[in-house]
């Protein structure tokens, strides 16, 4: 049973700060995970900042056991350092699973000593709502108390079967929520597929021609392991205002197969991806960042049909109503990047 509407909104503690009812209107093209353990790798995040939308502390996963005190300190440390609101950049943290032995002392002391700098808290494995209200609770209580004045948002790792499952509810779940991204590693462990990737296709997952006559050789097509899920958690994203994400990509040498799986989740309608090295970073770049071409045809487009209704030709293809929404979804993205990036507003002509 869902809270009636007038609850939605209200905070879960005396003291916590009201729930939002927009998402804040940002560039997310790339969440940048940087192993918070990692001194060296700390270090850089003034640099880093100057090429990503949004810096991720890493707690979880690819963190070694004995380093999670260390990874939480050094995400306390980085959040600290360096002011991120200022520099226009995001800055988030996945912290550890909610039945792992470091998760709340991760929240903890997340709340405690970076509360105010902290946009998202990325929560891994969430299998349905109540991990989500579990969480928005504990916020309320710890944002209270440490007067916290803007709301931490969740973003959900679908990575389990029962998640996926659930993916509708999770989005769902509390104004808290910013989105939902793929975690394809943790969800072939989960479905027990028979991988040992991080994300992208494989090789044997195909479709095949029938049979020729002549005996010849059927053509045959790599097909994609993820639709389903992605299309799925895409639409519970978007019925609730939330932003979709694409996850991770483990194979860092094969920048083609990168780019395609970002390219895919951008015209399913995903805001970003992952970038866990930083030859990524320039990948997901250009692919969430719609091309001067699209954007200019989107303009004329708008163009023809200046109040969003009727019916026109542009280059001999018919627009309706639904197409110049169509074309406004890339003209919105563009007119975000040109506030950021004064070579893309030229380049727009915005
Ligand atoms: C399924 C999941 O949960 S995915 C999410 C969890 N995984 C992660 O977060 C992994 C994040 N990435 C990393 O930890 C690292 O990229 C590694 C360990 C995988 C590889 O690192 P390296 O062995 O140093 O790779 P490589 O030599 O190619 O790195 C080139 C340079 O980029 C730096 N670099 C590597 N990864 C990063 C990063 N995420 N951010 C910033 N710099 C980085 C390296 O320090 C190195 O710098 P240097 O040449 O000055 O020494
Ligand atoms: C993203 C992630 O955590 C996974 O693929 O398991
Ligand atoms: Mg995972």
């Amino acid at each position: 049973m869902n809270k009636p509407p007038r609850a939605f909104f209200s905070p879960l503690a005396s003291g916590a700060p009201a729930p939002m009812r927009e998402l804040p209107v940002t560039l997310e093209r790339m969440i940048h995970f940087v192993p918070a353990h990692n001194a060296k790798l700390r270090s850089r995040v003034p640099d880093m900042a100057k090429q990503v939308d949004v810096i991720l502390a890493n707690l979880e996963d690819a963190i070694p056991a004995d380093a999670k005190d260390a990874a939480r300190a050094g995400a306390v440390e980085m959040g600290k350092s360096f002011d991120f609101a200022s520099a226009g950049v995001g800055y988030w943290s996945r912290i550890n699973a909610l039945n792992s032995p470091w998760h709340l002392d991760d929240v903890t002391t997340l709340v405690g000593e970076i509360g105010d700098k902290l946009d998202v808290i990325m929560v891994p494995k969430v299998e349905g709502p109540w991990d989500i209200h579990y969480m928005d609770q504990l916020l309320a209580l710890l944002e209270a108390k440490h007067g916290v004045k803007r709301p931490i948002m969740l973003h959900a790792i679908l990575e389990t079967a029962q998640g996926v499952a659930n993916v509708e509810a999770i989005a769902g779940a509390s104004p808290r929520m910013h989105g939902i991204c793929l975690g394809p590693a943790d969800l072939a462990a989960s479905r027990k597929m028979k991988t040992t990737r991080v994300g992208g296709g494989h090789p044997g997952y195909r479709v095949l021609s029938d049979a020729n006559a002549d005996g010849g050789e059927r053509a045959s097509a790599q097909q994609d392991l993820w639709h389903y899920t992605f299309a799925k958690m895409v639409d519970a994203c978007v019925m609730h205002g939330l932003k979709p994400m694409y996850g991770p990509f483990g194979d860092f040498d094969d920048e083609a197969a990168c780019e395609q799986q970002f390219r895919n989740a951008y015209l399913m309608g995903c805001v970003g991806a992952w970038t866990l090295h930083p030859s990524q970073i320039a990948i997901a770049k250009r692919v969430f960042t719609p091309a001067v071409d699209e954007v200019k045809l989107a303009m004329r487009m708008i163009e023809a049909m200046p109040d969003g209704t009727g019916v026109a030709l542009v280059d001999g293809k018919m627009l309706d109503d639904a197409t110049w929404k169509q074309a406004k979804v890339i003209v919105d993205l563009a007119r975000l990047v040109a506030a950021r990036e004064p070579e893309m507003a030229r380049a727009y002509g915005l």
